[in-house]
């Protein structure tokens, strides 16, 4: 006889039938339920009280969003207003852990959604995990979209991956490698002056937002050396898709690609593999790079005196030629100046590490995947660190040979520090030498000091600065 069920008739509530689907769905929501209330109550409180108990503190955890609206807003106040222009720039850019700090003390325990993680800038709790070769402290994963902006390459690996990789990069930008770059610099970075030259059309002075002008010419220098054509023609490596492998192929005649190939076949990289390192490079060294000029040329702007110093040392070195790739070394007070910058404007203010595993970090005891935030900003203005005059430009520091400078980090530390720093320092001389060589530099009356963390740290309204054209009197 046919079921009422399967009659098309519905089941009666009371039926056993009805009772054990109400049982599972019971069931279901109670595990959910219970999760729920592990992850979002229980764990949080129970990680707040461990690190509690070991001295460690922060603002309290609150229900599903964490400390995550608190830094919202304190980030957009912080984006609302410029500041006076001083050095004194943690507040505007690290707002939370300006904040925090001044309460919990120099390591602070915040949370992202339910997400436990730790902010520190204790230089030996920062050079302990950065040098941690255990695999206990890992990068975190790369979040999707940063993998379409850097590609599958170094700066997401982890592994045997990344160690093949990082090595065969860092064959590719040793100094002296990176040496053979310095005519390609010096050409493309004259074509850039060229044009800044043409738009003074015989003025005296003329003002520019070398912050915009800056960006385009670190990208032309990477597809220089990373493609081996124009920033242009570079560009489409990563936009379209479907060329990649062709364009790849083309770019064979760049200095950089042919050294990112070996003889030994363990150590060769598969065309795929070439294009996301050439993704990684260029959006790993444009703007970090072109940030790095953009407040050095503010600083210098700000500061005539240490202007007028890298000019002298430049017609002195260089005399009235374009750079060569022997004077890089002979460059000392540019730099000093360049160090300096870096200290007080890192153009990375944030790295990010994670916990794979329990470690003991010092006396401390950190569980599994907890995530740090080690602000490199807070360590280089540091007063306990640099001194009273921590927030001042002083490039005078980086004039002596100094005792390990662990609390100085702008490329990183450890086996997973800057692959790019030679390329980068050779990149900045270079460029820094041909702007004093030929303009002279003051800050626009239009230029508000509004330094901002996007991907790095950069000018929020540009850096808008009055050129003028020197004439060397040597
Ligand atoms: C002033 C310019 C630059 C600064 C301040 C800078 C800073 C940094 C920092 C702090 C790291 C370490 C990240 C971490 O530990 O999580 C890093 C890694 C890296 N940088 Fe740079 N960088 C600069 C220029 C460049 C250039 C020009 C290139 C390449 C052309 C480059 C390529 C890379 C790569 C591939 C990594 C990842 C290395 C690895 O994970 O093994 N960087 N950079």
């Amino acid at each position: 006889m046919e079921s009422l069920a399967s009659s098309g008739y519905p089941l009666p509530i009371n039926s056993p039938a009805m009772q054990i689907l109400a049982a599972v769905l019971l069931l279901l929501v109670l595990i959910y339920l219970v999760k729920f209330i592990y992850a979002v109550i229980w764990l949080p409180r129970k990680i707040e009280s461990h690190f509690k108990k070991q001295g460690i503190k922060g603002p309290p955890y609150r229900l599903i969003y964490g400390n995550s609206q608190e830094i919202g807003q304190l980030l957009k106040d912080a984006a609302s207003k410029s500041i006076r222009f001083s050095h004194d720039i943690l507040q505007r850019v690290a707002p939370h852990y300006y904040k925090w700090s001044a309460m919990y003390g120099k390591t602070v325990l915040f949370w992202f959604g339910s997400k436990p993680r730790l902010i520190s800038a204790d230089p030996a709790m920062i050079k302990e995990l950065m040098v941690n070769h255990s695999g206990s402290v890992i990068k975190d994963a790369f979040n999707p979209l940063s993998k379409l902006l850097f590609g599958q390459g170094l700066v997401g690996l982890e592994g045997d991956k990344w160690s093949v990789h990082r090595k065969i990069s860092s064959q590719a930008f040793n100094m002296e490698r990176v040496k053979g770059w310095v005519p390609e610099i010096v050409a493309t970075t004259l074509n850039e002056l060229n044009k800044w030259e043409a738009q003074r059309g015989g003025r005296d002075e003329f003002e520019i937002d070398v912050h915009k002008a800056l960006q385009n010419l670190f990208a032309d220098i990477i597809c220089k050396a990373a493609f081996g054509s124009s920033f242009e023609e570079g560009k489409r490596v990563y936009e379209l898709q479907d060329q990649q492998a062709v364009l790849a192929l083309q770019a064979d005649r760049s200095i950089f690609l042919s050294s990112l190939s070996s003889d030994r076949e363990e150590d060769r990289l598969s065309v795929e593999e070439v294009i996301d390192e050439c993704k990684t490079f260029y959006f790993a060294g444009k703007e970090t790079t072109a940030n790095l000029m953009s407040w050095t040329l503010l600083l210098l702007a700000k500061h005539p005196d240490w202007q007028n110093r890298a000019r002298e040392e430049v017609f002195r070195v260089c005399k009235n030629q374009l750079p060569n790739s022997e004077n890089l070394t002979e460059l000392k007070t540019v730099t000093s100046i360049l160090q300096e910058t870096l200290r007080l404007y890192p153009p990375v203010v944030m790295l990010l590490r994670k916990t794979a595993k329990n470690i003991k970090l010092g006396k401390l005891d950190i569980p599994a995947n907890i995530e740090f935030h080690l602000p490199i900003l807070a360590v280089h203005h540091d007063p306990e660190i640099w001194g009273d005059d921590a927030n001042e430009f002083n490039p005078l520091r980086f004039s002596e040979r100094r005792k390990p400078l662990v609390p100085y980090f702008p490329f990183g530390l450890g086996p997973r520090s800057c692959v790019g720093q030679n390329l980068a320092m050779a990149e900045a001389k270079i460029v820094l030498a041909m702007i004093v060589q030929r303009f002279s530099l003051a800050i626009s009356p239009s230029y508000t000091h509004t330094p901002i963390r996007t991907w790095t740290m950069e000018p929020q309204y540009g850096a808008q600065i009055i050129l003028s054209r020197v004439v060397n009197s040597s």
